[in-house]
Order: structure tokens, then sequence, then C-alpha cells
């Protein structure tokens, strides 16, 4: 059957399936208040042997904090509606926004709380075009059946080369010797600037940007210690040591690299600063969260750490601008920038060109593989389940994807709805509270599709449903 006689016939089916909003988008639990996006077919260029969704004018993707553009390039390819913001919105017009969409964009600084999940009608799926996936409730998310992706590692690389420029630069002095010369200034100093050869720099958090910098710190001749709370081979003559309190006292660098968590807040304040080497410096690329930043400005007053860069901060601006990070912001804004040998950054440590195409392809792809064909592999809150692509050459094939919540039972009610057909390919995985099938299903009228929907819909355990055909 040529493609557009499937669309035809899915145009027809969607008109009659359609209770509400656009079509092909049917309320599946109205008592619960949220919509399920309904079953779309998908058609094959066969030039190309790209899958598209049919319809996909109706699929609704909101892109924000600038994702770069590879990624919108993919999801116009794929014939998505595509809005995009430069900056993150103010949570009311978030949640006006969020509750059409059928995926969302975000980076750091986007907030997906309860809050504003929960008037996500349609939403299927979040993407995280950065590393950290903090700013999203996942559990909240995943109990609503929306899969969240991230980029776990294409701007790594980047952010360690920024942590090895602030080294050098802290110990140097470079930031005030350029502000100074700025202002017309010539301060010819050695006093209290360093090299880093032979120094010793203390990693918190040996993971995919911690474990990079450590090689590079060696190679420029320092001596590299790192504490974490998992056993981590150490790369090079890195070694782990067992406490952060034996990395405080070692280390005449300390660079940040955990994750946010209710464990790694203010995980350096008063005590830790106390413990450290006078005339230590510190550097933060990993969370504002982390460090506790007016007890940082007080060790800075009395000379026990000599310099710090920061590139996060508790509080962060919405978009660029002048006049956009003070007081009212962070209360110690003030402070902080008076003090000597102090270098702040706009979150840029994933910021390079590199990054952020890898980054944008990489999730686009996933967000992409995701809505088309259910492939949830890499997702951060959901059981990872694929199957190959379905041959949509094949007719009366339907792929189902049911999220439901994981308690006994469930398969057998489903494979008794699906048991009329025949069942060519079936993967199931569960995490935490949270199920995931996918079924390939042949010998399936169209007049079935309605029906296994509906039977579907009715199961206790859903949570939500999309059928692929
Ligand atoms: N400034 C920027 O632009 C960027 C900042 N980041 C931040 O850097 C963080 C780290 O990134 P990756 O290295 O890719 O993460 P990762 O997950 O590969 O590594 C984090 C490491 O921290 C360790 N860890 C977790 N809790 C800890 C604790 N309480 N004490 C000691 N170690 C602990 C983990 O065991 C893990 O080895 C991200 O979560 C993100 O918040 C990431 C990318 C860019
Ligand atoms: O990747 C991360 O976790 C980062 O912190 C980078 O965030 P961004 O994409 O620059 O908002």
């Amino acid at each position: 059957m040529a493609a557009y006689e499937i669309n035809n016939l899915q145009n027809d089916f969607q008109q009659s399936l359609a209770l509400s909003g656009s079509p092909g988008v049917v309320s599946t639990s109205p008592t619960q208040s949220f919509m399920n996006t309904l079953p779309r077919r998908l058609s094959v260029s066969k030039q190309q042997k790209v899958l598209k969704p049919f319809s996909t004018g109706d699929m609704k993707i909101l892109l924000l904090e600038n994702v770069n553009q590879t990624a919108i390039e993919i999801f116009k390819g794929q014939g998505y509606q595509v809005e995009f913001h430069k900056g993150s919105l103010p949570e009311t017009e978030l949640i006006e926004k969020i509750k059409d969409v059928h995926a969302i964009g975000i980076r750091s600084k986007t907030k997906l709380t309860a809050n504003v999940l929960q008037h996500a009608k349609n939403l299927v799926v979040i993407g995280c075009f950065c590393i950290g996936t903090n700013q999203v409730d996942l559990d909240f998310a995943a109990k609503k059946g929306i899969a969240v992706f991230n980029s776990p590692f294409s701007n790594s690389r980047s952010v360690a080369e920024l942590v090895i420029a602030e080294i050098i630069s802290l110990a140097r002095q470079l930031g005030d010797r350029s502000i100074e010369l700025h202002t017309g200034t010539w301060n010819k100093v050695s006093a209290r600037c360093w090299e880093v050869r032979g120094k010793t720099l203390g990693i918190i958090g040996y993971g995919h940007i911690g474990s990079q910098l450590s090689v590079l710190a060696e190679a420029m001749g320092m001596h590299v210690i790192y504490y974490d709370i998992v056993t981590i081979m150490p790369l090079g003559t890195a070694k782990q040591v067992p406490t952060l309190d034996e990395l405080l006292r070692k280390a005449d660098f300390v660079s940040l690299h955990v994750p946010e968590s209710p464990e790694t807040k203010d995980m350096i304040s008063a005590p830790q600063l106390a413990a450290m080497k006078d005339g230590a410096y510190l550097i933060n690329a990993s969370r504002g969260t982390v460090v506790d930043i007016p007890s940082l400005v007080a060790a800075m007053k009395v000379g026990k750490i000599a310099g710090t860069a920061l590139d996060v901060f508790p509080n962060e601006p919405r978009k660029n601008g002048a006049g956009t990070y003070n007081d009212e912001l962070n209360g110690w804004t003030s402070e902080l920038i008076s003090l000597p040998n102090v270098i702040l950054t706009p979150h840029i440590g994933g910021s390079t060109e590199e990054a952020q195409t890898a980054i944008g392809m990489e999730v686009a792809t996933s967000l992409t593989k995701y809505i088309n064909e259910g492939n949830s592999v890499g997702s951060v809150n959901f059981p990872e389940v694929s199957l190959k692509a379905l041959d949509y050459d094949q007719e009366n094939t339907v792929r189902a994807l049911y999220i439901h919540q994981n308690v006994p039972g469930v398969l057998k009610i489903v494979n008794n709805i699906l048991s009329d057909h025949n069942i060519d390919k079936q993967f199931s995985d569960s995490c935490g509270e949270i199920a995931y099938l996918i079924a390939d299903i042949s010998s399936v009228n169209q007049s079935d599709i309605k029906e296994i929907y509906e039977q579907l819909n009715q199961t206790s355990a859903k949570i939500s449903i999309r059928l692929l055909y």
C-alpha cells in the first residue's frame, strides 16, 4: 500500500476518533484529567528509509534556552511543529505552553517541577539538552508516563577544559591583571603567583567530567587526588582518597564535579573551607547549590582561600542581558564581586560549539526515536525498552506502547487483549514503580485498532498508551 493511501486512511480514522483538540488526540482518561497522544501512522520514505509519523504536523515541540540549531533541524525534518525560545520562561507562561505540547526541550535552567508537569496534558517526552537532570522531577514525570532523556557526556570535555583554564588563571591572578589593564593600571607582580606544575588538584566527583579533568591536569604536571562516593578506577597516576576531609587537607586546588542532590547541597561550607590548606583555590562548575557562597566569601576575606572560580550559582538569570546578575538574584553578589581573584562565568562550562552541536543531535535523535518508535534506550527515568523499527511496508501491523504501573498480573491482562492477533515481538521492562511494554502485533484490521486501544485504556494499571500503525 502506498504511503499516501495509508495516510488517507489514517486521516479518516483520526477524525472519527477525535473527541476534542487536534485530530488524533483523544482523552484516554478524562477523570484523571490528562490526555494521551493517540495512534499515529508512521509513513516511510522508501528512498531515505526515514520513519516519519503520519500527521507530523500535529506533533508540537517547545524548545527553550537556545537549544542548538541541529535539534531544530532534526525536528523540522520530521515535520514536527517547533516553537523556539532563546531563554527560559517564567513559570506561569511555562504552565500555559506546556498544556499543549507533546515534547519539550530544555537546558539546565528550566524547572519542570510536579507543579508544572501536572498541567501537561499531552506531554510524551522531555529532552534535557545538557548533562544535569536535577531541574526535572523525574519520578513525577515517570508516574505520568513521560520519558526524560539527556546527553550524558557530550559537554564533559568542554567543562574539563574550562576548569584547566581556571586553574592556571587563578594561580596567576589572570582575571585581576586583565581587569587592571582594561582600566589603565599596569601592575606587574609575581607575589603569590604560581606555576601549577607539581601542585595537587583535588577532584570531588570522579565521573565523566572529573576523570577528563584528571587526565588533562596530569598532562600539566599536577598531582591528582579524588574523592567519590563510589570506588572508581584511577586514570594515570591519580589516587582516590577515602574521605572528603583528606582531599580538602591535601589539595592546593579543589574542583567540584558532583550532581545536585540532597547529599551535595552545601557540600562545601564553613567547616570544609576551614579544612582546606591555607591559600588554596576552589572551583565550582557543578551546581550552584553545592557551595555555600557566604561561607566562601568569609573564607576569602581572611585569606584562607586565595581565589575562586564559579560557573554556577544558586539562582541564575532566566536569560542573557545586562543587569541580570545582581543582589536581587543572590544577596551576596556585590560582596563576591568586590573580592580579588574571583573568576565568575555565566554557566558556560558546556557552552562550546562542539558540545552544543553534539548535544543537539544526540537529544533530538533520542526524542525522535521515542516519539516515532517508542524506543526508550538512554532514558534517565524509564525502563529502557526497544524493538527494531516496525516494518511499515507490512500491512495490518501495529506497535503498542503501553506504560503501566509495575504491579502483578498486568502482562496477563494485556496479552489477553492482544491475543486475538499475532504478537510478532514483545519487550517489557520495569524500573521501580513504572513498567513499559512494546509489542508489535500483526493481523490487525483498521476496525480492530480502536478496540485494542479502548481495551488497553480500561486496564487499571495503565499510565499511558500509544499505538503506532
Ligand atoms: N557548568 C556546566 O556547564 C556543567 C555542569 N555540569 C554539572 O556537573 C555534574 C557532573 O557531571 P558528570 O561528571 O558528567 O557526572 P557523572 O555522573 O559522570 O559524575 C558525577 C560523579 O559524582 C559522584 N558523586 C555523586 N554524589 C557524590 C557525593 N555526595 N560525594 C562525592 N561524589 C559524589 C558520582 O559517584 C559520580 O562519579 C553534572 O551533574 C552537572 O550538574 C555538567 C555539565 C556542564
Ligand atoms: O550539562 C549540564 O548539566 C550543564 O550544566 C550545562 O547546562 P546548560 O546547557 O549550559 O544550561
